[in-house]
């Protein structure tokens, strides 16, 4: 196996890139509160069955905040920082959907860098729903990329994903705490290659095989 892991001074900074980025801890914990509150009235406007002059109400209300929200909009492309537990700096879009920060449509995931890739856990609600009671497979895959994508980043330089296998084994359940982990198996040039599971209750629901191409950098 050939993991060329490279120290993070040797990353691309966004900035260079004409990025604008946001340091994770200077997000206001006021906007934390804001997008968990959020993610909890899409589950709630998902499957509420409530009279109709309470859902004219909740209806006025939210346009009148989404007037007020949109008057300070962030540029598209803005990007966070967030520095993993064992120090490890992780970029990222802030509105990343699965793993956005500020994204209420984002499922509350955080990656950690663990040997040779990342790993996380998250609890989906019936926002991610597919079969009943069920995970979505779009959603799966779209876990799963992110995994990947995070575990070549963080032990490589960060990269787009050019191909991505998933293999559904068993029903992903909602409601329950699945373990999402991700793992570089070798490189090649500005090729890696990385394979990710979802896990259950301890058995893989779902595991993938992905290519990851490298933005080039000046090594090319
Ligand atoms: C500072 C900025 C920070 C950015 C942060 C990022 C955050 C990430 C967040 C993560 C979010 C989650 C992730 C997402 O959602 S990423 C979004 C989903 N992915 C995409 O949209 C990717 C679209 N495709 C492309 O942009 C290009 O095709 C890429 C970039 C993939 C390659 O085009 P590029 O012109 O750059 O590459 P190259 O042609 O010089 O080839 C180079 C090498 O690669 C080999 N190859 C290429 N394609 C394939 C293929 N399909 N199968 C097999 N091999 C392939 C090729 O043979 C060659 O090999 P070799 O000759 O060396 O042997």
């Amino acid at each position: 196996m050939t993991v060329n892991t490279q120290p993070v001074a040797e990353r691309p900074d966004p900035r260079a890139y004409g990025l604008p980025v946001v340091e994770q801890d200077q997000i206001p914990d006021e906007l934390r509160s804001l997008v968990d509150g959020v993610r909890n009235l899409v589950d709630a406007v998902s499957n509420t069955e409530a009279d109709s002059a309470t859902l004219a109400e909740a209806d006025a209300a939210v346009r009148a905040l989404n007037d007020r929200l949109n008057a300070a909009r962030r540029e598209v492309g803005t990007m966070v920082r967030r520095t993993m537990g064992d120090g490890t700096d992780e970029f990222g879009t802030i509105t990343n959907v699965v793993a956005g920060t500020t994204n209420p449509a984002a499922p509350p995931l955080d990656l950690e860098h663990v040997e040779g890739g990342v790993q996380g856990t998250v609890t989906l609600n019936t926002t991610y729903q597919g079969p009943p009671g069920l995970v979505h497979g779009g959603w799966i895959a779209a876990l799963l990329d992110q995994a990947v994508g995070s575990a070549s980043a963080v032990e490589t330089s960060p990269g787009m994903t050019a191909k991505l296998e998933v293999n559904y084994r068993q029903p992903t359940p909602l409601f329950t705490p699945l373990e999402i982990s991700a793992r570089v198996r070798s490189t090649e040039r500005r090729k890696v290659y990385v394979t990710g599971q979802i896990r259950a209750h301890g058995q893989v629901t779902a595991e993938a095989e992905a290519l990851m191409i490298r933005i080039p950098m000046d090594e090319g």
